[in-house]
């Protein structure tokens, strides 16, 4: 029986906790966020948003429902949402070896160990979840003791070029042409849109849609800073200029924003979580969402033609924009959920009705 070779969560001030191998045995470093779902590991593995970041887990026990299988409809994964594991690294309190669901095809352990992902356990990761929020989130590396590696700063890249698809790939029949700007799309978003009868044309990041035939545009979540995205920004300017309509989700809200010529920023330690509550503007109507995300639009900084659409009700924060007169809106959170409530998802019927209506006009 080889002995264990020995392994730290290293972060960027020093702080160290050491752990237990259950993914794949190589260092990898990248940015450490938290996230206190109680459920969806699959999802949020497979989410690209997650590209260069090693997630924390705050709820102890992880891997008993194993990994679903990687059936395929509709062109894309049934119950993921890529087709890979995007995150750097997973570190996790209690790993459940032993799994059981109706749809298990594997365990945790092994699905890390297909994607080369490093996974670490027996770690305390609430008291490591106290540092981050006392501290803010930190560039952080899993290391083992003979492979030392240096610290990295995913955010200084273009992550979305890394997650999005590379050529144009055309899904469904429906009636509504949507053309989907994918820097790093969920399944779940392509999911609720042919649910609601629409082709979705999924374009790259930096794909010059201006010239395709669509009723809709749809900005996709994705990984790192929205400021990294200029050329998403540049084609977005020139769509509103049609005044289609328009959605965004997560990154798609911060990338609306700065089409718009607001600034965004990073919050402290982000908001990934199944319970963030938001109020809609100008009610009393609040949502629990599910939310991924480490950078935020400053809202005050929003032209006048546009407006906060929802807000944070913990910090304030915005949590959605619409322009005051023209079909554009976008959400921080995610109404596609996967995992998560699924309170919010009838803002896909809010989009596909303002197409309905701008195609009414247009006749
Ligand atoms: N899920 C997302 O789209 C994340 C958006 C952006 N990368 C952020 O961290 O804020």
């Amino acid at each position: 029986m080889t002995k264990a070779r020995k392994v730290s969560l290293v972060l960027e001030d020093g702080t160290r906790f050491e752990g237990k191998s259950f993914g794949y045995d190589q260092s990898v470093a990248g940015e450490v966020v938290f996230y206190t779902a109680m459920t969806g590991y699959p999802e949020s593995l497979t989410d690209p948003s997650y590209t260069g970041q090693i997630l924390v887990s705050t709820y102890p026990m992880i891997g008993n429902y194993g990994v679903p299988t990687d059936l395929q409809k509709e062109g894309i994964h049934a119950h993921y949402e890529s087709h890979k594991v995007h995150i750097s690294g997973l570190i996790i309190s209690d790993y459940s070896s032993e799994y059981s669901h109706w749809n298990a095809m594997k365990s945790l352990g092994d699905w890390l160990k297909e994607w080369q992902v490093p996974g670490l356990y027996d770690i305390d990761t609430r008291a490591l979840t106290k540092i981050l929020r006392v501290k803010g989130s930190m560039l952080g590396k899993i290391e083992f003791e003979d492979e030392p590696i240096e610290l990295y700063d995913p955010n200084k890249e273009n992550l979305v070029a890394l997650a999005s698809i590379k050529e144009k790939e055309v899904y469904g029949n429906g009636e509504h042409k949507v053309v989907l700007v994918d820097c790093g799309v969920k399944n779940n978003i392509i999911r609720c849109l042919l649910d609601r009868n629409a082709t979705v044309i999924r374009v790259p990041w930096d794909y010059d849609f201006s010239n395709e035939d669509y009723d809709g545009i749809f900005i996709s979540n994705g990984p790192g800073d929205p400021a990294r995205c200029e050329t998403t920004v540049a084609n977005i300017q020139k769509a509103m200029r049609t005044d289609k309509p328009i959605m965004g989700i997560c990154l798609g809200n911060q990338l609306l924003a700065r089409a718009a010529g607001a600034e965004t920023y990073k919050l402290k330690f982000g908001h990934r979580s199944h319970n963030q509550p938001v109020l809609l503007t100008g009610t009393d109507r609040c949502f629990i969402t599910s939310q991924n995300h480490g950078y935020a639009i400053s809202q005050e900084t929003l032209p006048e033609d546009w407006e906060a659409l929802f807000v944070n009700v913990n910090d304030k924060t915005n949590e959605g924009i619409r322009h005051k007169t023209k079909p554009f809106f976008s959400t921080q959170f995610h109404p596609e959920a996967s995992s998560g409530p699924v309170d919010t998802e009838y803002l896909f019927d809010e989009f596909i009705q303002n197409i309905v209506e701008f195609k009414q006009k247009a006749q």
